[in-house]
């Protein structure tokens, strides 16, 4: 579980979250969803310590893990996919699975490498090819096939339907729905596609101008009056 005790955060002098409470359950699909700008993604990027912390806590097994640098929480498990970059794109989809598992030992990287594969069997097809030259959605499967690599116990996925056709869209959730019940990976989205992300979701946070709007379980969420009046006014809701 990670305790997000009000953390104020942003980037130098620009505060952009606000008194964050949240909780991300251990095995568990937490979406935080909220309009344009709102702040998702710097929750994200203030969980992987990439943003100025001012005050607030955040607790992982128990400790404060507000002021490790990412690279150490990579060694905690913590996994991080942003936006974009989220691969190397020179190096083959082989080489990117194996760097993943540097921090292993060298006998338990092709184990993992073998997992990713189970769990993402389209990759198998193209182990050879360079990174920049697959589509947004095989790339996004060597990404979440790279934390699984990794032996990920926490994955956090910023936007990872962005730019996909609905059909592409729907086989990502799948697997994140595989990621969390097949390796009880916890996981936490950020998601335009707001509604279907839920929808999978154990539990959702609505952000608005960088503070939480709502939570509550991801069926309260949904159902939830300000949830229905934000999407009605978005895309793909
Ligand atoms: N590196 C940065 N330096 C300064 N300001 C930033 C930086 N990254 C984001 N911001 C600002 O922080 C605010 C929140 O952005 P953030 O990306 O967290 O929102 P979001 O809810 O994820 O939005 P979107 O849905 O558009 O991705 C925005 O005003 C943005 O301009």
């Amino acid at each position: 579980m990670i305790k997000v005790v009000n953390l104020n955060t942003g980037y130098g002098k620009l505060q952009i979250l606000f008194d964050i409470n949240a909780i991300i359950e251990d095995k568990k699909i937490t979406t935080v969803v909220g309009p344009n700008g709102s702040g998702k993604s710097t929750f994200l990027k203030a969980l992987f310590g990439l943003t100025t912390i001012y005050t607030g806590e955040i607790i992982f097994k128990g400790k404060d893990i507000s002021n490790i640098p990412p690279y150490k929480k990579v060694k905690l498990r913590i996994a991080y996919l942003p936006q974009i970059d989220n691969v190397f794109s020179q190096l083959t989809v082989n080489e990117n699975l194996k760097i993943a598992g540097y921090i292993l030992p060298k006998d338990k990287v092709r184990e993992r490498i073998d997992i990713a594969l189970d769990v993402f069997p389209e990759l198998k097809d193209i182990l050879n090819r360079k990174a920049e030259t697959l589509s947004g959605g095989q790339r996004q499967f060597l990404a979440m096939g790279m934390a699984l690599v990794r032996d990920a116990e926490v994955l956090m996925l910023d936007e990872p339907t962005a730019q996909l056709s609905p059909k592409l869209a729907e086989i990502i959730f799948g697997k994140i729905l595989d990621m969390r019940d097949k390796f009880g990976l916890t996981i936490l989205l950020v998601e335009q596609n707001a509604k279907r992300a839920l929808e999978i979701s154990d539990n959702g946070y609505m952000f608005v101008s960088g503070r939480i709007a709502l939570e509550g379980t991801a069926k309260d969420v949904l159902n939830h009056e300000k949830f229905k009046e934000y999407s009605l006014g978005i895309k793909n809701v």
